[in-house]
């Protein structure tokens, strides 16, 4: 390889400068980086608000690279094509990227990596979306974990890779492929009138999730173990956003959380479980990718789940407008902020796939166009829980019950009545934020009447308890 050619950084779900291995790699190589994105197919197959936080983060990585007077060159096509098009163009050897795995990343990948190093040029793959590469976690029998806490028992003592600085300089290319301009690629267009309202509530980049996790340290994590089921109060870190984009490593936020460990902050251990979650999906992901598409337990096939999303009580549950007051905030708080608390989609997940028996993936879909922290794997295993077809599901006879859900977590009521503004004298802006971002083509208003129940919950429960007999779960 030539001292001077440079090496493209092909940036995917890794939207960081800090703790990014493979730029790390290319930085010390001396040679000239060129951090290229390819909008392809996979980014064309996002739901709405992914993409349109996608578009977000990008701006970000832009200005980051701008500032130390490099650049993010924007390509749009099929990512082999644009890689071998941009090698000849540079006179680039080397393709640098993160890792990632999901299954249609997998594919596109490892065919790249086959074609430009028959090719000659030096394809390399790194580390730093998980801590825990999902080979590398194996039971004692050789096989992948189905189960979390073994998993957990598995991994928690691991050495973890210390994070990596950002570099301090990048050598630039003689001469900048040419680039497309982000705002071309009308990645907020599926949002309308959504962006307006969900934009204050993102944070963006990677020096605001650093400061956000910065922030959840000091005030945070210590009452973590207690606060992060209470969706009234901001009791959890927030940052599933900024691990989903990459602008944040995980390997940041378990150093951090060790060091607050050994501060005696007692919600720490709980944080890093968390993180591992998230780990474990990926390992699910990865070694049973249909656990994306079907149901994990193949026992469950044979359900008779509503899958007709046109139903009335799957518009009700979309709209926030079941009756139920939980699940109708917990909806609301998914589409005014793009986020929703863990305990809300748990609850809004039982409650689609129990009490209305309707099919998971229509939930998972759902989420998929709404959230701006949409994770496939995460997303996958939290319904296929809820829903009781996953391998470390909730028991499918557990149907949460709502009210009672909302008594326990909410007492209150600091939850609902931010989000639901019918019938309220003084509505909260967030709950008013609501009929702002929704299409026009929902006919709703602030001024209507709260909703009667859909459903009896206690009919909803018989119902799905009386179809789940006989049944071989
Ligand atoms: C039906 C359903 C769908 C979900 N879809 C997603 C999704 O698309 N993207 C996503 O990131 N998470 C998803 N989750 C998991 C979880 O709800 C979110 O990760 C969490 O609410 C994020 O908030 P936080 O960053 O404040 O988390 P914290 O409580 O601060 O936790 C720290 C980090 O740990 C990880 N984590 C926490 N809980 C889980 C979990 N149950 N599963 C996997 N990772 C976890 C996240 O990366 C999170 O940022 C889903 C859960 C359910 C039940």
């Amino acid at each position: 390889m030539s001292d001077n050619s440079p090496i493209l950084l092909w940036y995917r779900r890794d939207l960081r400068l800090s703790d990014h291995p493979a730029l790390s790699a290319a930085a010390q190589s001396g040679r000239p980086v060129i951090p290229v994105f390819i909008k392809d197919t996979t980014v064309d197959a996002l739901g709405a608000a992914p993409k349109w936080r996608l578009g977000l983060g990008l701006g970000a990585l832009a200005d980051s690279f701008d500032a130390m007077s490099s650049k993010l060159v924007l390509r749009e096509g099929d990512a082999l094509d644009v890689l071998q098009a941009l090698v000849k163009e540079t006179g680039a050897e080397a393709v640098y990227w993160s890792r990632l795995y999901d299954p249609a990343s997998l594919q596109r990948d490892s065919k790249i990596k086959e074609t430009l190093c028959d090719q000659g040029v030096d394809a390399k793959s790194f580390g730093g979306h998980v801590m825990f590469e999902p080979w590398s976690v194996e039971t004692k029998a050789g096989d992948c974990y189905k189960v979390y806490t073994p998993f957990w028992n598995n991994v928690k003592t691991r050495d973890v890779e210390p994070p990596l600085a950002a570099p301090s300089e990048l050598c630039a290319p003689e001469e900048w492929p040419a680039s497309d301009a982000l705002e071309g690629w009308g990645l907020a267009v599926a949002m309308n009138r959504g962006a307006d309202v969900v934009r204050p509530f993102v944070c963006l980049g990677e020096k605001a999730a650093q400061s956000r996790l910065g922030g959840f340290m000091a005030h945070g994590v210590a009452e973590y173990k207690q606060t992060r089921d209470i969706p009234g109060t901001d009791g959890t870190s927030n940052l599933s956003e900024n691990l989903s984009l990459g602008e944040i490593s995980p390997h940041q936020c378990w150093h951090a959380g060790q060091r607050a460990l050994q501060d005696g902050k007692q919600g720490a251990e709980t944080f890093l479980k968390e993180l591992v979650w998230r780990e474990f999906a990926c390992h699910l992901m990865y070694h049973t990718p249909r656990m994306l598409t079907d149901n994990w337990r193949e026992e469950w096939d044979s359900f008779p789940w509503n899958e007709d999303e046109r139903r009335a009580e799957v518009k009700a549950w979309k709209q926030g407008r079941t009756g139920e007051p939980f699940v109708d905030a917990a909806m609301r708080e998914l589409y005014v902020t793009g986020r929703m608390h863990n305990r809300g989609r748990m609850i809004v997940a039982s409650y689609l796939t129990k009490h209305l028996m309707c099919h998971w993936r229509i939930g998972q879909k759902w989420f998929e166009h709404c959230l701006i922290d949409w994770d496939p794997a995460s997303n996958a295993m939290g319904w296929q829980w809820a829903a009781g077809s996953g391998p470390d599901a909730s028991p499918y006879f557990r149907v949460f019950n709502p009210e009672t859900q909302l008594d326990k977590f909410d007492k209150n009521r600091d939850y609902a009545s931010r989000w639901i503004a019918e019938g309220r004298a003084n509505p909260h802006k967030d709950a008013l934020a609501f009929f702002d971002a929704i299409p026009r083509s929902w006919p709703l208003s602030a001024q209507d009447d709260y909703p009667e129940k859909i459903i009896a919950l206690d009919e909803g429960r018989e119902r799905a308890l009386e179809t789940y007999k006989g049944r071989n779960f």
